[in-house]
């Protein structure tokens, strides 16, 4: 065991690769073709939203009196004629507030911008899910005055609570879709993924797919929203695998190799000493370069998993494991996420051999070079617990005939991925502290 381990450490020199590789896979992940045979509202959904539109017009017909902000901060009565500027987009607009439910459309508010710093391209934990708006420019007028009004029950009430919680992953590629349900950004191989998931035995293990709804002119992937059955729960995001980037893109890469500054700062963020004197020289890096640096600093070669993210119960976040990497750091920072709770980390353990077995007889998982997926652990003080495999945006079909084990060593060309293994040693640690415990 040690002997394969230690084959597995093999640095990505010695399996052949080398700088000057580089991917993007931005063009098919983050800025996708749009499909015209997409975005298709299904009918039950339609009479959902249709019934929701009659409340949201008869409760705006009740309301007997509204205080709004115009542009200069001041309060002052809505009036009459207000009414007039208002009546058309507003109760079009009331509509689609229901029909924000549906992942369509929904009344836009401006404080429900991401809170992130624009300069951030990586998500860190809380967040405020942007709500989907239909119109823009001079139509939309009448309710972005009214979008400040307080004191509305109505408004507060058909609003859903879009605070939320991305742990990992870009900035900017989820949205509010209907109730209990999220949007994400399209990716045609995400999608492809999920439909070849429905029927398989991992489909129980993955967001619920509603299929691809088209909003502001964009495409994203309708799922459910894992979230939504827990009260304030606690989040972990495990990167699975012992590679984050596909063999495609090493071969890509030497083709067209691409230096990123973006990349050589964050490095230097984490590690003034990352970059080579070559790197800090020419102030770049390539992708496989970083995407190896990341791994290697990480427990991904070393446990063939990664903590990407947590947070807790009380609201914190914890984004900063890059540096977490052995056994017993990977072991504390578990141990902190189930706060010592003996059911909840059973929970937890009986789900990942339920995965587990799913996973072995699953004719998806052996014919997918599954890279940069994670396991996102969820639990609450109920000591309700779940796991979920999520994110496939660079999960990518094997040639026909071709399965993999996801056990052995990667080498180049095998496309071997090490989730299996990966998970093994995650289902150790845990196990471990449930030992310790005892
Ligand atoms: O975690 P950090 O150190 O920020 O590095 C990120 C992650 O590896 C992203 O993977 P994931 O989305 O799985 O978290 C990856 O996106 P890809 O998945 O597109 O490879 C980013 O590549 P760029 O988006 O090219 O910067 C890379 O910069
Ligand atoms: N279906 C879901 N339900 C709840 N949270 C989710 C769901 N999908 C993703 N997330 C959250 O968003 C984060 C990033 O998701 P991911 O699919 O990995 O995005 P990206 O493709 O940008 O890396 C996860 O760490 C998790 O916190």
């Amino acid at each position: 065991m040690p002997k394969e381990r230690e084959k597995r450490r093999k640095s990505s020199k010695e399996a052949g690769l080398s700088e000057g590789f580089v991917k993007d896979r931005r063009t098919s992940r983050k800025g996708p073709e749009i499909h015209d045979e997409l975005c298709q509202i299904p009918e039950v959904r339609l009479a959902e939203i249709n019934s929701t539109r009659k409340t949201a017009t008869m409760e705006v017909l009740t309301v007997p009196q509204v205080t709004i902000t115009p542009d200069g901060g001041s309060s002052r009565e809505i009036q009459q004629e207000d009414w007039a500027e208002v009546d058309g987009p507003l109760r079009r607009k009331m509509s689609s507030s229901s029909i924000s439910s549906t992942g369509s459309s929904v009344v836009h508010e401006e404080s429900e911008d991401d809170i992130l710093s624009d300069s951030e391209t990586k998500s860190k934990g809380n967040i405020t899910l942007e709500h989907l708006c239909e119109d823009t420019g001079e139509q939309s007028k009448p309710w972005w005055k009214l979008k400040t009004i307080v004191n509305w029950p109505f408004v507060s009430s058909q609003r859903r609570s879009l605070s939320w919680v991305q742990l990992a992953g870009h900035k900017g590629n989820f949205k509010a879709g209907s109730e209990g349900t999220i949007l994400k950004k399209f990716s045609e191989n995400e999608k492809q993924c999920f439909e070849r998931l429905q029927g398989d035995v991992l489909q129980d293990f993955v967001p619920g797919f509603r299929g691809v709804v088209q909003t502001d002119g964009e495409p994203f992937l309708h799922m459910t929203d894992l979230l939504v059955k827990f009260d304030r729960p606690s989040i972990m995001d495990c990167k699975m695998g012992v590679r984050t980037y596909l063999e495609e893109e090493l071969v890509r890469a030497r083709d067209r190799p691409k230096l990123r500054r973006d990349l050589y700062e964050k490095m230097l963020e984490v590690d003034s000493e990352g970059p080579s004197p070559e790197e800090h020289l020419q102030k770049a890096v390539t992708k496989p370069r970083y995407m190896q640096w990341r791994e290697t600093l990480s427990s991904t070669h070393t446990l063939g998993f990664r903590i990407e993210g947590i947070k807790k119960a009380d609201g914190t976040c914890h984004t900063d494991f890059k540096k977490t990497r052995s056994t017993e750091d990977v072991t504390k920072v578990f141990r902190d996420f189930v706060g010592g709770n003996t059911s909840i980390l059973n929970t937890y353990q009986t789900k990942l051999a339920t995965i587990q077995q799913a996973l072995r007889s699953s004719k998806f998982f052996a014919r997918h070079e599954v890279i940069g997926s994670s396991l996102l652990f969820i639990h609450d003080h109920t000591e309700r617990a779940e796991v979920w495999l999520i994110d496939f945006g660079k999960t990518t079909a094997l040639p026909e005939g071709q399965t993999l084990n996801h056990w052995i060593p990667w080498e180049e060309g095998n496309r071997e991925d090490g989730y299996m293994w990966g998970l093994d040693n995650l289902m150790r640690t845990l196990g471990s502290l449930t030992k310790t415990r005892n």
